[in-house]
């Protein structure tokens, strides 16, 4: 910036130097507010009042736009006073001159001055003032557009006077080296003045010869010098010329640069502008050859309307004709018509002179002295001549006037008789029109005539219909009022009823809350009974259930049908997971002895005598087969087997966990306690063995050596009975006893892993319980044997994994279970003979088996639907088991001889020595046992739910302990 305000001062003191600036203005506004600015001001002269004290200047600070409304009048003042500068400064970006406004009219001003000097210089100038001309024009066009510009533009402005102001230092260079050129060329005009002023020395010294030889010697070497000199400036002066015109190049060069750079918004604004003015101008040529066009219709309109107007002429002028020609037609009879007049008037003329003459003639006949007087007029008195001329004259005057007058007459009575004819043509249209009234008035008169009876025939009519509907109206009206008055009554009912229905409406919510309420409590109630009712009738149909199903036991004992149980155990880990472990067994709401498998979408059912679903516990289990269990103390031979496939919870059944003992512990338990419960009239003795048939080889395994091989022998005797030959025979007298039993019975039974089961049974194993009574006041002895067997699993080989050892087993194990199957079918169709010998199971179980025993089959079921065909199986099985009977079973009884009773009998020895006398009381098909008492045959109903003991008489009347009679076989 101080290089700029250096640049601004010296190009002031410069053009200061060498014109009469006596006014500087200068944007002090900006100067005012910055300090720098002022300072550089200062530099020129301080300030205002030094640049005026010292340089005879006024320094005006005022804003630009001051200035710019000071120009005008500041022209009257230079005009005045002489010359005046302006500098324009901006606000910060250009604080120094942007516009020098005044410097071209300074110039102008000076202008004669420097042509006085110059004319080199005013050449120069010239030349300046051309290049200078376009661009302080586009610089002054930049500063008015600037002035219109707001402050956004201002950003944009600020470049574009940065651009002029290198501009104007660019010219102000180039003024300043004019400058130079111009005092350079002063120079030069003073040297060629000083040549001239030699060569005029030189002159005088040729003159002066040899006398000045020294002296022009001198001069000589002088104008030597001085040419030397001169060629010298004129060497100058031609690079100065040549620098100038660079320098003309340099300012055409900046002038073309400055239109090439001039992409500025000025110019982008002139272009649209321009571009504007283009559209305008299209837009007025469009404008003025639609005004064309237009102009063009409205001319054709207007020849057209011309033409027109034209033909209308043509035809008027031939319609003027036409009556040009009538008019002449009309003359020409009009003059016909007054030649014909004149004629009839010279005819009438002439009759009057004729008639004149004839009344002459015959006045002259009849007075013959006034043809005299006459006579004597015309000859005797030249004055009565001139007076008879006067008198003819006056006589044509008058006779003219009559003529006149006879002419005005016929005219009149032409006229009259034409206006008599146009009278008598009024007259006759008159009385035409006077007619056609009368005719349209009668008209009238008929048509009012016609319409007043009309209008008083539709008054009538109307009348009549008003009265009618007046009638009808009054009639409805009588109707209204007496349907009002008995409207009255319904309507005071209606609004009756209509406010009970409003109460009604009213008290309806409530109403209805309250009928809602009762209607509930009613439902409540109804639901209520007909849940005690659905309640009663379960019950009723459930104790119905319970007593058929005691019948049926009772059936089923009376019978000596096997009963059959079924398990289902619970889904357990080794189902696994997926499809095969879904369950496919369901159980009846009401009838514990159904359960249905699912099967391939179709569900089977199968009855039973009990199910048992897999929540059911090991006491409930244990407490239906107790009573069984019981009856080996009153000397029945009792089996409970537990059948199904492997896994499917035979040994959880029988044996039970440690925890959950089942029923093998809890019937040696259950025996126990009847033991010392019965301890007082009874003295029983419990024995237990435990066998293994694993591989058809009995084993026992509460022997020292389990692998010994027992053999199944018949009692010596012919009783039938059987015995094991060295099996052992453990007492149980208490619990510790049983305990340590079933704890080696488990250690010695074999069990191996298969796919089914990880500890699988490989052997049937059998817990035999020998229970011998003897009643202490009859002496009567019973044996009665419990059989709990554990079958070894029923499995398909492939199934099972078998191979080898594991094969075997299986292969026996089948073989025993189907000799099983083959005795209970022996059994159910009642064949003789029985194939108990098949295997060692069957033969082993034969007592139990026989009709003499009790049986009771537990199935043992899978839920897991992997399982279902084995589950099919086994409750196939279990039906058919269910369907045997093995008849009414029989106790063991044998009667020892004591002081109270009398032995009658001895059955068969004991196969251990000598044994009492057994009784074996054969009970026929009809349930009814026969006793001997005390030698009479007495009947006596065995009721076995009572008591085992007890008898009833048949007659129902006596009810008695068996043990208390003496029995015999009928
Ligand atoms: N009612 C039940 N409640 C709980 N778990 C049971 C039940 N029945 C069986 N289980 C379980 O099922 C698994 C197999 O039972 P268990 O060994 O008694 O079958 P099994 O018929 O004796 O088989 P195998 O013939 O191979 O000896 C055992 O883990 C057992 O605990």
């Amino acid at each position: 910036m101080d290089v700029l305000c250096s640049l601004l001062v010296n190009a002031i003191h410069n053009f200061l130097k060498n014109q009469r600036v006596q006014t500087l203005f200068i944007n002090g506004c900006n100067m005012q507010k910055r300090k720098e600015p002022l300072t550089q001001s200062c530099v020129i002269g301080g300030s205002a009042t030094m640049l005026q004290d010292s340089r005879g200047y006024n320094l005006h600070y005022v804003s630009q736009r001051c200035i710019q409304s000071l120009i005008p009048s500041m022209k009257d003042n230079q005009r005045s006073t002489g010359c005046w500068w302006c500098v324009v400064g901006n606000k910060y970006s250009a604080p120094f001159p942007l516009t020098m406004v005044g410097t071209l009219k300074q110039n102008e001003q000076s202008l004669p001055e420097i042509e006085e000097k110059s004319p080199h210089e005013r050449n120069t100038t010239q030349e300046l003032r051309g290049a200078q001309r376009p661009l302080m024009a586009k610089v002054q066009e930049t500063r008015t557009q600037q002035e219109g510009k707001t402050y956004p533009a201002k950003r944009q402005a600020e470049h574009e006077t940065t651009r002029d102001y290198k501009v104007q230092l660019q010219l102000m260079r180039l003024q300043a080296e004019a400058r130079q050129l111009r005092d350079k060329d002063d120079k030069r005009h003073t040297m060629c003045e000083h040549s001239a002023e030699i060569r005029q020395l030189e002159g005088d010294s040729h003159s002066h010869g040899k006398e000045w030889s020294q002296e022009d010697h001198i001069l000589h070497t002088k104008l030597h010098d001085m040419q030397d000199m001169l060629e010298h400036k004129q060497k100058e002066h031609e690079e100065m010329c040549r620098k100038l015109q660079e320098m003309q190049c340099h300012a055409e060069e900046i002038s073309s640069l400055h239109t090439s750079l001039g992409g500025t918004d000025l110019e982008k604004h002139r272009d649209l502008l321009v571009s504007e003015n283009e559209r305008l101008k299209q837009e007025l040529h469009q404008l003025r050859s639609q005004r064309d066009c237009e102009k063009k219709q409205e001319l054709g309109a207007l020849k057209e309307r011309l033409l027109h107007m034209e033909q209308e002429e043509s035809e008027r002028k031939v319609l003027i004709c036409a009556l040009q020609r009538e008019v002449q037609q009309k003359a020409e009879r009009l003059a016909e018509a007054e030649l014909r007049v004149r004629d009839s008037v010279r005819e009438r003329v002439e009759e009057e002179e004729r008639l004149n003459r004839r009344l002459r003639e015959y006045q002259l006949s009849q007075q013959p002295h006034i043809k005299y007087v006459v006579k004597t007029v015309e000859v005797e008195s030249e004055k009565m001549k001139a007076a008879v001329n006067q008198a003819e004259a006056r006589n044509n005057h008058l006779q003219e006037q009559m003529d006149r007058q006879n002419q005005v007459v016929q005219d009149m009575k032409w006229q009259l008789q034409r206006e008599q004819q146009e009278v008598n043509k009024l007259r006759a249209q008159v009385a035409l029109y006077a007619a056609e009234l009368d005719h349209a008035q009668e008209q009238m008169v008929q048509e009012f005539r016609s319409m007043q009876e009309e209008k008083e025939l539709a008054v009538s009519e109307a009348f009549e219909r008003a009265q009618e509907e007046m009638r009808a109206v009054h009639q409805s009206l009588d109707g209204v009022r007496k349907n009002l008055l008995m409207l009255q009554p319904a309507l005071r009912t209606l609004t009756n009823d209509y406010n009970v229905l409003k109460r009604q409406v009213r008290d309806f919510p409530d109403l209805l809350c309250g009928a809602i309420r009762e209607a509930r409590d009613e439902f409540s109630q109804a639901v209520k009974s007909v849940q005690a009712t659905n309640s009663e009738l379960l019950s009723k149909y459930r104790r119905e259930l319970y007593l058929r199903k005691e019948c049926h036991n009772q059936l089923v004992r009376l019978r000596g049908n096997i009963r059959v149980l079924a398990r289902v155990r619970p889904i357990t880990p080794e189902d696994e997971t997926g499809a095969g472990a879904r369950n496919v067994v369901s159980f009846d709401q009401d009838d514990d002895g159904i359960l249905y498998i699912t099967n391939k979408g179709k569900i089977q059912s199968f009855e039973m005598d009990k199910t048992f679903p897999p929540r059911t516990t090991q006491e409930e289990v244990f407490d239906e087969v107790s009573p069984l269990i019981t009856s080996c103390l009153d000397g029945y031979n009792v089996c409970i087997l537990a059948y199904g496939q492997t896994g499917s919870g035979k040994t959880y059944s029988m044996e039970g966990t440690a925890s959950n003992p089942g029923i093998n512990q809890r019937a040696l338990r259950l025996l126990l306690s009847e033991v010392s419960e019965r301890s007082r009239s009874w003295e029983h003795h419990l024995s237990v063995s435990m066998v293994e048939i694993y591989n058809e080889t009995l084993r026992d395994l509460l022997g020292s050596d389990c692998n010994i091989s027992l053999d199944i022998k018949m009692a010596p005797g012919g009783s039938g009975e059987l015995y094991v030959p060295g099996l052992t025979q453990c007492n149980v007298r208490n619990m510790h006893d049983i305990n340590k039993i079933l704890e080696l019975g488990r250690k010695q039974r074999a069990t191996e892993h298969t796919n089914l089961n990880a500890h699988s049974s490989r052997s049937h194993a059998l817990l035999i319980l020998t229970a011998k009574g003897r009643e202490t006041s009859t002496g009567i002895c019973t044996t009665g044997k419990l059989y709990l067997v554990d079958l070894a699993g029923s499995e398909r080989v492939s199934r099972s994994g078998a191979a080898g050892e594991r094969l075997r087993e299986a292969q026996c194990i089948n073989r025993s279970l189907s000799a099983l199957g083959d005795v209970f079918s022996a059994l159910r169709s009642q064949q003789a003979h029985v194939p108990y010998r098949n295997s060692k199971l069957t033969y082993l179980l034969q007592e139990a088996l026989s009709r003499d025993g009790k049986a009771l089959l537990l199935l043992q079921v899978s839920p897991a639907e992997q399982n279902v065909n084995e589950s099919l199986c086994s409750l196939r099985f279990g039906d058919r088991v269910r369907s045997v009977e093995l008849g009414v079973p029989s106790r063991k009884i044998e009667q020892q001889p004591t002081s109270a009773t009398e032995s009658s009998e001895s059955d068969s020895p004991s196969p251990r020595g000598a044994r009492p006398t057994s009784l074996r009381k054969k009970v026929p098909a009809s349930g009814i046992p026969n006793y001997h008492i005390k030698g009479c045959v007495r009947l006596l109903y065995f009721r076995p739910e009572i008591s085992p003991e007890k008898c009833i008489s048949r007659d129902n009347t006596r009810e008695t302990n068996c043990s208390s009679v003496t029995l015999c076989h009928i």
